[in-house]
């Protein structure tokens, strides 16, 4: 079985951050392991609370898991502050992690900013170059490639910008816009359009997560990140599509319904 790691926050409600791409990784049928940066006090209504993991924890966390185990592909999300970025960077070129997939997460839906602005250059200085593939959703596209973004020309411009920056390839998500929900990916040399029509549904709490998490599982298989990005929106259009009206909030999405659809369950 393949073995795949991701290094992020806790959402104590389950739809975001670890919860969200242990669950992605089960979903896709790969092993999944958990390096936790910070533990957020967090609901479908807003996050009240971030308690940050003190960086030697996450430097052991790490070495616990490369020391022993072979490591397929690594999903980034949440890293909160600089200190937390040196030492992960500083762990993953020791290992020389493969098949790193960064979700570069600024600010939650609800609007809490899960990394501190003052963190932004490191995330782009030590994450992105170590990065097989970047997934930032439009907001975040806008911020690592200093441009306002309004529509698809946009987003290809911002990804070539990212590109230029250090990322092997480049998702550049359309989450965030108002028409279909398209994403562009580039690798350095073409731009591939992933389009899937806008599901009305207000329950999208960590959509980027799992999108990110079923790309590293796809990619820590053996698919190349073309593949691994194809397979990975369908996922999370179908997970979109069942989501679930948990909470009185922005409901999580539903990780499951292709198992349970399967073995008759639905
Ligand atoms: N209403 C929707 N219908 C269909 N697909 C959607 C919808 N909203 C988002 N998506 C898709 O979900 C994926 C995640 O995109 P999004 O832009 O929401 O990421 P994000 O803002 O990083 O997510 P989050 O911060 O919630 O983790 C993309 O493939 C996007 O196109
Ligand atoms: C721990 C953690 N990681 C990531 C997100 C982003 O997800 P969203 O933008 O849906 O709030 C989150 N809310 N919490």
């Amino acid at each position: 079985m393949k073995k795949v790691l991701t290094i992020a926050g806790s959402d104590s409600s389950g739809g975001a951050g670890i919860q969200a791409d242990l669950k992605a990784f089960s979903a896709q049928g790969v092993f999944g392991m958990s390096v936790i940066t910070a533990v957020t006090a967090q609901n479908t209504q807003g996050v009240l609370a971030v308690q940050d993991i003190e960086p030697e924890i996450i430097a052991k966390q790490i070495e616990a898991i490369f020391e022993d185990i072979e490591v397929d592909a690594v999903k980034i999300g949440m890293v909160s502050r600089p200190v937390t970025i040196h030492t992960i960077a500083a762990k993953l070129r020791q290992y020389q992690a493969v098949n790193v997939v960064l979700d570069p997460v600024m600010v939650s839906k609800s609007g809490y900013h899960l990394l501190q602005p003052e963190a932004q250059a490191a995330l782009v200085q030590e994450l992105l170059p170590l990065a097989a593939l970047v997934t930032p959703n439009i907001p975040e596209a806008e911020v690592i490639a200093g441009m306002s973004i309004h529509n698809l020309t946009d987003m290809e411009e911002a990804a070539r910008r990212i590109h230029r920056l250090g990322a092997a390839c480049v998702l550049v998500k359309g989450g965030h816009l108002p028409d279909d929900a398209t994403d562009i990916l580039y690798d350095g040399s073409r731009f591939e359009y992933l389009a899937a029509k806008r599901i009305a549904t207000k329950n999208t709490h960590g959509t980027g997560c799992t999108l990110s998490s079923a790309i590293a599982a796809n990619m820590g298989k053996g698919c190349a990140v073309t593949e691994a990005v194809k397979r990975a929106k369908e996922y999370i259009t179908i997970a979109i599509e069942h989501s679930l009206a948990i909470g009185k909030g922005v409901g999580p999405t539903h990780h499951f319904y292709e198992l349970y659809r399967k073995a008759g369950l639905e």
